[in-house]
């Protein structure tokens, strides 16, 4: 059976602008991981029930793929979409570390909305598919538009394809089990400063690489205060010269052979 890729992303910068009801309004630099990804594939079912065979600490109902699906009957109502989950189950290879910040939730809901558009011929565009996994998570747009670097605004699902050079990356994942909205509150709570206009149409225009290579690691991403506020531990595993991805736990930077 055909295999499917599903991409891990860093944020190469994450920037609050302003608040939206229980959500903040973001600009955020999103880079795929080409190195990093899960690997999803349609296989023979076990049980009777909706089916996902991979290693989850979540249950069915909470998993982001069968959310997915959930969306996706919602909005096409159809039946042949339900018959295809009858008769096979969802398999995942998962390579992506959860709670990291790295996307990896996002990116397989995505990447099973694209699978489905695939096999069923659905005939949805990216801009549809982006809308119906927004409810699922705040970064399926970027996974579903499968760009290697774009801006991305409003609460996620305004992306815009960013061109330049694709960096490669170390990731050091720390066995720390960060909660997104727990960060965003004590964003919120404690360090609420929103970014200008002026200063957010710069860094939409600056390569990731001038970015990383003219700002702080908290000057870059505006979750990593909180984050550290919250998970006092991140101290004994941050080291100079890394990035903080997302609401985290994961460090990042950039592999010496790609500044060549
Ligand atoms: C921080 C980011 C940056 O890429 O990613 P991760 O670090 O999780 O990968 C995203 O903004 C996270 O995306 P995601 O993890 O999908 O968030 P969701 O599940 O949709 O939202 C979880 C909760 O986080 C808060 N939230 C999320 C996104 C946002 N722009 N503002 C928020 O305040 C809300 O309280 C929301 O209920
Ligand atoms: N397909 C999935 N892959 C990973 N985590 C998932 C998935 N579906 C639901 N989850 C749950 O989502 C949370 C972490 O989401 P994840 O996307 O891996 O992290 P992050 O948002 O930090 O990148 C955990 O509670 C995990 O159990």
């Amino acid at each position: 059976m055909k295999i499917y890729k599903a991409y891990a992303k860093v944020n190469i910068f994450l920037k609050i602008t302003g608040k939206r009801e229980s959500y903040h309004e973001i600009i955020s630099r999103f880079m795929r991981v080409g190195t990093l990804y899960d690997e999803l594939s349609f296989a023979p079912k076990t049980k009777d029930t909706f089916e996902i065979i991979g290693d989850f600490s979540c249950t069915i109902e909470q998993n982001t793929i069968y959310k997915a699906y959930k969306a996706l009957l919602d909005a096409t109502s159809s039946e042949s979409l339900e018959k295809l989950m009858q008769t096979y189950a969802i398999k995942v290879e998962k390579n992506i570390p959860a709670f990291a910040g790295l996307g990896g939730g996002s990116s397989d809901a995505a990447t099973y909305l694209k699978m489905c558009n695939e096999v069923l011929h659905l005939g949805l565009s990216n801009n549809e598919l982006a809308k119906i996994g927004a409810n699922v998570g705040a970064d399926v747009a970027f996974f579903v538009y499968g760009y290697d670097s774009a801006n991305v605004s409003g609460v996620g699902e305004i992306v815009q394809e960013f061109k330049e050079d694709i960096l490669e990356f170390e990731i050091y994942t720390p066995k720390v089990e960060i909660s997104t909205p727990i960060v965003y509150k004590s964003y919120r709570e404690n360090f609420y400063s929103p970014l200008d206009g002026f200063e957010t149409y710069e860094l939409k225009n600056k390569s990731s690489l001038e970015i990383l290579e003219s700002m702080s690691i908290d000057e870059a991403n505006d979750l990593f205060k909180p984050a550290m506020q919250e998970y006092k531990e991140l101290k004994e595993h941050y080291r100079a010269g890394w990035y903080f991805s997302g609401s985290g736990s994961s460090f990042f930077r950039v592999k010496e052979k790609s500044l060549i």
